[in-house]
């Protein structure tokens, strides 16, 4: 990633692509304290739009507060820094990455003197799931790593540290042949994917699990209104894994991992094995809302 052309927005300056460096003692890089966002930004028809803007900048000045990080820049400016990030890059469509850590100012868990330092990167990236998953759908395991305890990492920041869990959950998956990870909670209830919400359809409606520890998904919520509007209740409760296996149809949602149907868990085929219908009928309307097809929705784009 970092012999790419291009510039990246670090502390007030867009600096060159490959000189956008920190020190090797940089708090963050040692201790995992930081918090970032991932934000989309898709080609419509009216030019390039990145969806839902505020809902992750606020976001993720939520997960800097739960973690007692004051971001010295405020919303308006990374909202702005942003859109810049896809125009300075020439990007029709993108992913963006803003991130807050702790710099090179001082060491040690004690962590005081330390300064809040911004960054802003955007580049291009496909289907996170890969082509086929989102139209195939993807194979699933039950990770054997728990989901982060809600008193031991804070699930509701975006928080660096919190995805050293998920990279082992995923790292297990690929290496057993699977595409991603389900990770279960500490009562070995469903969470959450490794980088995604989770929702199942069983009889008609949409279950998905409650909150408590996962990340509060700006997809997940997108979701929850596309499902109203076609008259799909949507219920949040606890899953359990064999609740997965029965259900009708299933599948992903994140902003790297879009909407993605889940054809298989733990070897057993969910559904008709595909993508089920209503996993594609709100697929495609998730799909129109983010490329700038659905009226309805153009609030959420904030063309750059
Ligand atoms: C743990 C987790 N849970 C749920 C979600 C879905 O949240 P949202 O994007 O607001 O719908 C994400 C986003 N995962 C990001 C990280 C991907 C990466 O590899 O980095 C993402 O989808 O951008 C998570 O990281």
């Amino acid at each position: 990633m970092d012999d790419k052309d291009g510039v990246i927005w670090m502390d007030g300056e867009w600096v060159d692509w490959r000189d956008a460096k920190v020190h090797v003692l940089t708090h963050t890089l040692h201790y995992g304290m930081g918090v970032f966002e991932g934000t989309r930004a898709y080609e419509t028809n009216e030019g390039t739009a990145i969806f839902r803007l505020q809902d992750h900048t606020d976001r993720l000045f939520r997960s800097a507060h739960i973690l007692n990080m004051q971001i010295p820049f405020d919303k308006a400016t990374l909202n702005q820094v942003q859109r810049e990030a896809v125009a300075k890059n020439k990007l029709k469509s993108a992913y963006l990455r803003p991130m807050c850590f702790y710099g090179s100012e001082g060491m040690g868990i004690r962590a005081d003197s330390l300064k809040v330092h911004v960054m802003v990167a955007a580049w291009e990236w496909g289907k996170y799931l890969g082509e086929d998953g989102i139209e195939k759908g993807i194979r699933i395991r039950t990770s054997s790593y728990i989901r982060n305890h809600v008193n031991s990492v804070m699930c509701k920041a975006k928080a660096n540290g919190n995805y050293m869990n998920s990279i082992l959950a995923l790292q297990e998956a690929i290496s057993c042949g699977y595409d991603e990870a389900m990770l279960l909670d500490h009562e070995g209830y469903v969470a959450e994917g490794s980088g995604e919400n989770i929702f199942l359809v069983r009889n008609g409606k949409l279950i998905t699990p409650d909150l408590t520890s996962a990340l509060e998904g700006i997809t997940r919520e997108t979701i929850f209104q596309l499902a109203e509007e076609c008259n799909l209740e949507v219920v949040e409760k606890r899953i359990t894994r064999d609740e997965v296996y029965v259900a009708d149809e299933a599948f992903f949602t994140g902003t790297a991992a879009e909407v993605t149907p889940i054809r298989e868990v733990d070897d057993r085929t969910i559904g008709n094995g595909g993508r089920g219908p209503i996993t594609e009928r709100l697929q495609t309307m998730y799909f129109d809302a983010v490329q700038g097809r659905s009226a309805q929705h153009s609030d959420w784009l904030t063309y750059v």
